[in-house]
């Protein structure tokens, strides 16, 4: 017997842990993109209107950087598949992972992108970089030289990308394989440089899985915030969702439209 599926049953539903109903908290207060303790009140309002418009389409680009051998690909793993591999293997040039969400009732997806930390494959990897929405730049907190070169790594990520509409994190990663005092003191470093260039601090460990969950749902949760902000601001007086009426009066008749494209790369 063969049974007919409608086209966009095809996509199975968002896993049940991966539904946000409610903003995840920073990490740090002191370096954190924002310290409200809820989404924005636009941003429910819309959600719960169901007015926001192309975001429940929307994928969002997530590029993680930074040196060989931090831990990029584990903490992606240990987030997308429950995963932990102790043997190291390089990155080869660029990997990517899909993510649904479910934020506030909207579907939200993530795309994730594993770059390459050695040198050799920086080239091949740094052609990825365009479009991101989200820059995570991932160091150890057993290395201070990784922390040191976070800036570099912000300095290449940020020339394919508009550097005030990126969203920055630092992930400290190996949280595990330090003592607290160790730790407290590269946290201070790395709260100050997080402070310097405006990104969000996190310490995660994806041998334990410590705060992997919370960092990717705080990522996704201020992404999609911003989007739904970005939306109804470019919506303007109109509703989202609304026909947009052109009359034969209007002057910029083919410019609405234009508009009104999707912006799939971003
Ligand atoms: N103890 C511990 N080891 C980790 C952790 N995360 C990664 N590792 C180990 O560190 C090594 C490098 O991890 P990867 O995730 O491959 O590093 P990467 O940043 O992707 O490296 P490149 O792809 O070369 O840029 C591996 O041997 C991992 O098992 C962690 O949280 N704790
Ligand atoms: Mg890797």
């Amino acid at each position: 017997m063969s049974v007919r599926v409608p086209a966009m049953s095809v996509l199975p539903p968002v896993r049940r842990d991966r539904v946000i109903v409610q903003l995840p908290q920073y990490f740090r207060k002191e370096a954190a993109l924002h310290t409200k303790d809820e989404f924005h009140n636009k941003v429910k309002t819309a959600c719960q209107e169901q007015r926001t418009g192309t975001v429940g389409f929307k994928i969002s680009k997530v590029i993680v950087v930074g040196d060989l051998a931090v831990g990029k690909t584990c903490l992606i793993n240990r987030f997308c598949k429950d995963a932990f591999d102790k043997n190291y293997k390089a990155t080869i040039g660029v990997d990517f992972e899909m993510e649904r969400f479910e934020v506030l009732g909207v579907p939200f997806s993530l795309q994730l992108w594993d770059t390459a930390g050695q040198e050799r494959f920086k080239c091949i990897a740094s052609t990825y970089y365009r479009g991101a929405q989200v820059v995570i730049i991932a160091f150890d907190v057993n290395d201070i030289a990784s922390l040191g070169h976070v800036r570099q790594w912000l300095e290449d990520s940020l020339k394919e990308n508009d550097p005030t509409s990126v969203q920055l994190f630092i992930v400290g990663t190996k949280k595990d394989l330090s003592s607290p005092a160790q730790y407290s003191q590269i946290e201070q470093d790395a709260l100050k440089l997080a402070q310097e260039i405006s990104a969000e601090y996190w310490a995660v460990s994806s041998l334990t899985g410590e705060n992997v969950k919370e960092f990717f749902f705080r990522v996704a949760s201020l992404a999609f915030e911003t989007n739904v902000l970005a939306e109804l601001e470019k919506s303007g007086s109109r509703q989202i969702g609304d026909v947009v009426r052109i009359n034969s009066t209007s002057s910029n008749l083919y410019a609405t439209p234009k508009k009104k494209q999707p912006n799939c790369c971003q």
